[in-house]
């Protein structure tokens, strides 16, 4: 089985989470940021989190030294550019990218640049390769929220243009959905799809919470539904999409290990599963080792490999010509 040619799809990757390296070294020396280091391995070393990880938090901290050269227009065009193009490189044909617009603001950009910025990294990568994408905007549950609504109104002008959703993501308590619910109400209103990440750090009841009082279409992970009978049976009839993202669910310690990640059986009971990298960079990763990881370690054939393939078609949230394009890639 060749994994490198498979036509693949990513709906769950953050931009801050996938900048290369080397990316990360030479935006340094134009900004004149001071770096730890100038060797290449030392940067990948302090981004990648380690399979040691004690827990979320400890895996959320690698976003820092991104974030530090992620703060004038150019460089979060290229950093968005250079993610489609290592995508596109790898076969994906069709990637949604999510950041966080008020991570970027450290330096005087506004939202409205920092999220043109990003759209047009996309853009110029669509025109050169064989890959569609859309972006995603992310709530850090831990901020304050007296931005949020401002997000969602500079997003609202590139929506379906390049923006199609909106997200929370960080640190995951319980009962996190209750303080959230006018915001996915005010961007839903407005015409964005909605994704939450739950049931990653939290228990089930943040996914059943996400669906039922945010209305989210899709989970960022949903891992711990399992054990959660009405998070499981909400997420099934209501036909809720799971993006899981192996390897970083193991750094995360959502699961174990690879063989206890629950993914190919809520496959084989009709849970809606979708396979992603969630931060190529932090996670070490790319869209052909998750889908060599969980094709070898479950033994999926190349057709339930088409069937998950499928279900990130049906989930993703592109146009219907967008989705026509990529059905093409069927067998
Ligand atoms: O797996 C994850 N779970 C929750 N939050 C995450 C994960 N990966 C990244 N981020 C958070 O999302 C922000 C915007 O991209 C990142 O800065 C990081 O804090
Ligand atoms: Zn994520």
């Amino acid at each position: 089985m060749n994994h490198f040619n498979l036509p693949k799809i990513d709906l769950h990757c953050h931009l801050d989470g996938s900048v290369r390296p080397r990316t990360i070294i030479e935006l340094a020396h134009q900004q004149e940021v001071s770096l730890p280091s100038d060797n290449v391995d030392d940067i990948r070393a302090l981004m990648v989190a380690p399979p040691t990880c004690p827990n979320l938090d400890e895996y959320l901290k690698r976003f820092e030294l991104p974030l530090s050269v992620m703060q004038t227009e150019a460089a979060i065009k290229r950093i968005s550019f250079e993610l489609f193009e290592d995508a596109a490189l790898e076969n994906v044909k069709y990637l949604e990218v999510r950041f966080g617009p008020l991570l970027h603001l450290q330096q005087g950009l506004t939202l409205d640049q920092v999220i043109g910025s990003a759209v047009a990294g996309m853009k110029e990568a669509e025109q050169q390769y064989d890959i569609r994408g859309n972006y995603i905007l992310s709530i850090l549950r831990t901020m304050p929220k007296d931005r949020i609504d401002e997000v969602i109104d500079a997003g609202a002008r590139y929506l379906n243009q390049g923006v199609v959703a909106f997200d929370l993501a960080g640190s995951e308590l319980p009962g996190f959905s209750q303080e959230f619910i006018a915001y996915a109400d005010y961007a839903r209103q407005l015409g964005y799809r909605v994704t939450i990440h739950a049931g990653e750090q939290g228990s089930g009841q943040n996914v059943f919470d996400a669906v039922s009082l945010l209305g989210a279409e899709r989970i960022g992970h949903g891992i711990h539904i399992k054990g959660h009978p009405q998070a499981y049976q909400l997420v099934k009839a209501q036909s809720v999409a799971l993006e899981t993202c192996p390897s970083s669910n193991i750094q995360t310690k959502a699961v174990d290990d690879l063989a206890s990640h629950p993914v190919k059986a809520f496959h084989k009971d009709g849970v809606l599963i979708t396979i992603n990298t969630d931060n190529r960079t932090v996670s070490d990763t790319t869209m052909t080792d998750e889908v060599r990881k969980v094709m070898e370690e479950f033994n999926l054939s190349e057709d339930e490999y088409f069937e998950i393939y499928r279900v990130s078609v049906d989930n993703a949230f592109a146009s219907d010509e967008v989705k026509a394009h990529l059905l093409k890639y069927l067998p």
